[in-house]
């Protein structure tokens, strides 16, 4: 994990709800055991909904000039996420690839930042990965990227029609990849799992 700071959130509200929510389930929220939960919940949640509060553009703000015009990929970025239908995790990587405009990057830690910033909020796949690829077109004016995420939703997993280790991969390409066939297709290639 990265070191996005804790989001500033009403923790009296979630302590309150916590509760609620233990009594709602037949729980005692008084015995041993229980009665820190909803404080440590309120913290957990300041954590796990920290990117709402963080800002992208602040952190592709840094860029620095390589003489370098082709492809800067980074995969593997570990990412924890909030489903934002049962607000169970859904995790695993994301894979970032883009085309520099005029030889201007961006730090490597910057890319797994943006993921984080994006990750931590209630979420649905699809839109995390296209919210990546549009920071990294708006504030860091690439000439193309492409963003994959390969995640398994607990959702899916641990309640409902739990099919452990399904997992579910979105993309979102932008720019001249989206334009050309064969710069993707060399993205996708050095991207997708099935080439390690
Ligand atoms: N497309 C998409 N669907 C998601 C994501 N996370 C969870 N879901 C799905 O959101 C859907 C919500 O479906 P609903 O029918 O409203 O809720 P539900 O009755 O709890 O559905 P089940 O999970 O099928 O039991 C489920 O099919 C989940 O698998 C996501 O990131 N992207
Ligand atoms: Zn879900």
């Amino acid at each position: 994990m990265t070191d996005l700071s804790p989001a500033p959130v009403d923790g009296p509200r979630i302590e309150a709800a916590v509760r609620e929510i233990l009594l709602a389930i037949g729980e005692d929220p008084d015995r041993d055991g229980l009665q820190d939960t909803p404080a440590r919940v309120a913290r957990a949640y300041a954590e796990s909904f920290a990117g709402l509060h963080a800002d992208p553009a602040e952190v592709l703000a840094k860029k620095f000039a390589v003489d370098h015009q082709e492809l800067v990929i980074v995969r593997d970025i570990e990412m924890y996420s909030t489903c934002e239908h049962h607000l169970l995790p859904f995790h695993g990587v994301a894979h970032i690839g883009y085309l520099p405009q005029g030889g201007v990057v961006t730090g490597l830690s910057k890319l797994a930042r943006l993921v984080d910033i994006y990750a931590r909020r209630p979420q649905v796949q699809e839109r995390m990965t296209g919210q990546i690829a549009d920071a990294l077109v708006e504030h860091l004016d690439v000439l193309g990227c492409i963003v994959v995420v390969e995640a398994e939703h607990l959702c899916m997993s641990m309640r409902g029609i739990r099919k452990p280790g399904a997992s579910t991969i979105t993309s979102a390409v932008r720019g001249i990849l989206a334009r050309s066939a064969t710069t993707r297709a060399e993205a996708m290639s050095l991207l997708v799992s099935g080439n390690r």
